[in-house]
C-alpha cells in the first residue's frame, strides 16, 4: 500500500522551544490512522502543520507525493479537513450551506454536491435549517463539505467532541466507508480511546512532541500484558506469596495478576497443592487505554 501523508523528521520550534521534535510516519491508502496522545503532547500542532496552517521549522510534510514546501497548493488540493467545529450558517438549509461553499471553489458540480449528501446519509433533512440539525447531522454536514473536492487524505480533529453515542457510530461507520470503498485515507485525532480502538487501523502515539509508537490495533493491545483474575476459596497465608512473588492484587473474590498465558497453569499448580479452591480463571482483555498509559507513563 502506498503512503498517502509522509511526515519525515518534522520539527517545530516556536519561541525558542521545541514543540516538535523529529517527528516521522506515513499514513497508508485506504487508513483510518488514530493519532492519539495526552495534553500539551502536540496533536494539534502537527494536524495544523500537515493542513497548512503553520510552518514547518525543520523537515517536510508529503502529501500524495507533492512536498509542502515545494508544492504547496498541490499538496494541499488532496486534504479535506475539520480542524475546529465546522462553521456553517446556522439560518440557511444544509444544502444552501454547500452550495455557498462550492461557489467559493472551482469545479464542485451540484451532482458531486448531491453524491456527498448521500454518502453522509442527508438526503432527507439537506432542505432543512441547519439551526434544526443536532451535533451529529452537523457533523456529518461538515463531513460533506470536506468530501466536495475529493480529497485523498480527510484529516479530522476530534470528530466525535461533543457526540452521543449513535451519534458517534454514525461518525465511525461513515469514515470506515469511506475508507473501505472510496479508497480514502482518514487521520483522526482523539481523547477517546475506546473509540480510537473502534475507529482506527493503526494508532501513533505521540508526548512531548516525539513519536512514541505507531502501530495497528491489534499489535498494541496484544503486546499490554495480559491480566487474569482468579476466583477462589479463602487464600489464607497464600495472600502474602501472591502478593510478593506475582504481585497479585487482592479483590474481594481472588485476587487478579498480570501474567503470561504459561503463567496461568503454573499458578494453578500452585494454588490447588497449598489446598486453595479454584472457581474460575478469567482473562482481563487489556484495553487500548491500558497500554496508553502502560506507554505514556514509562
Ligand atoms: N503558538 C504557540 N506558542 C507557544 N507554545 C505553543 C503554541 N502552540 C502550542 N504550544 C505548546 O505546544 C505544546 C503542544 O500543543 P498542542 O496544542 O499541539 O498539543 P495537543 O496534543 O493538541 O494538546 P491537547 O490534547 O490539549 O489539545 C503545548 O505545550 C503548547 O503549550
Amino acid at each position: 500500500m502506498s503512503a498517502v501523508l509522509t511526515l519525515d523528521h518534522v520539527k517545530k520550534v516556536i519561541g525558542g522551544k521545541t514543540i516538535i521534535n523529529g517527528l516521522s510516519f506515513s499514513v497508508r491508502e485506504g487508513e483510518v490512522f488514530g493519532f492519539l496522545g495526552p495534553n500539551g503532547a502536540g496533536k494539534t500542532t502537527t494536524i495544523r502543520m500537515i493542513v497548512g496552517l503553520m510552518d514547518i521549522s525543520e523537515g517536510d510534510i508529503v502529501i500524495c507525493g507533492k512536498s509542502i514546501k515545494n508544492d504547496f497548493t498541490g499538496a494541499i488540493k488532496e486534504i479535506g479537513a475539520i480542524v475546529e467545529n465546522p462553521e456553517m450558517y446556522k439560518f440557511l438549509t444544509g444544502y444552501q450551506n454547500l452550495l455557498q461553499y462550492a461557489r467559493m471553489h472551482d469545479g464542485i458540480t451540484k451532482e458531486k454536491i448531491r453524491e456527498v449528501i448521500e454518502l453522509v446519509g442527508l438526503t432527507d433533512r439537506i432542505h432543512d435549517k441547519v439551526k434544526k440539525y443536532s451535533l451529529g447531522m452537523r457533523q456529518r454536514l461538515g463531513l460533506a463539505q470536506c468530501l466536495l473536492h475529493d480529497p485523498k487524505l480527510l484529516i479530522l480533529d476530534e470528530p466525535t467532541n461533543g457526540l452521543d453515542p449513535a451519534g458517534i457510530r454514525e461518525i465511525r461507520d461513515h469514515l470506515r466507508m469511506l475508507t473501505r470503498e472510496r479508497g480514502m485515507s482518514v487521520i483522526v485525532s482523539s481523547h477517546l480511546l475506546s473509540e480510537m480502538e473502534l475507529m482506527c487501523d493503526r494508532i501513533a502515539i505521540i508526548q512531548n512532541g516525539e513519536l512514541i509508537d505507531v502501530q495497528t490495533i491489534n499489535e498494541f493491545t496484544e503486546q499490554a500484558t495480559a491480566a487474569f483474575a482468579f476466583e477462589t476459596g479463602s487464600l489464607g497465608d497464600a495472600a502474602t506469596w501472591l502478593k510478593s512473588d506475582w504481585n497479585a492484587l487482592m479483590m474481594e473474590e481472588g485476587f487478579s495478576v498480570e501474567i503470561t498465558r504459561e503463567q496461568v497453569p503454573v499458578l494453578i499448580k500452585k494454588l490447588t497443592a497449598e489446598g486453595i479452591d479454584l472457581y474460575g480463571v478469567k482473562a482481563v482483555a487489556k484495553t487500548l487505554e491500558d497500554r496508553f498509559l502502560e506507554v505514556t507513563t514509562k
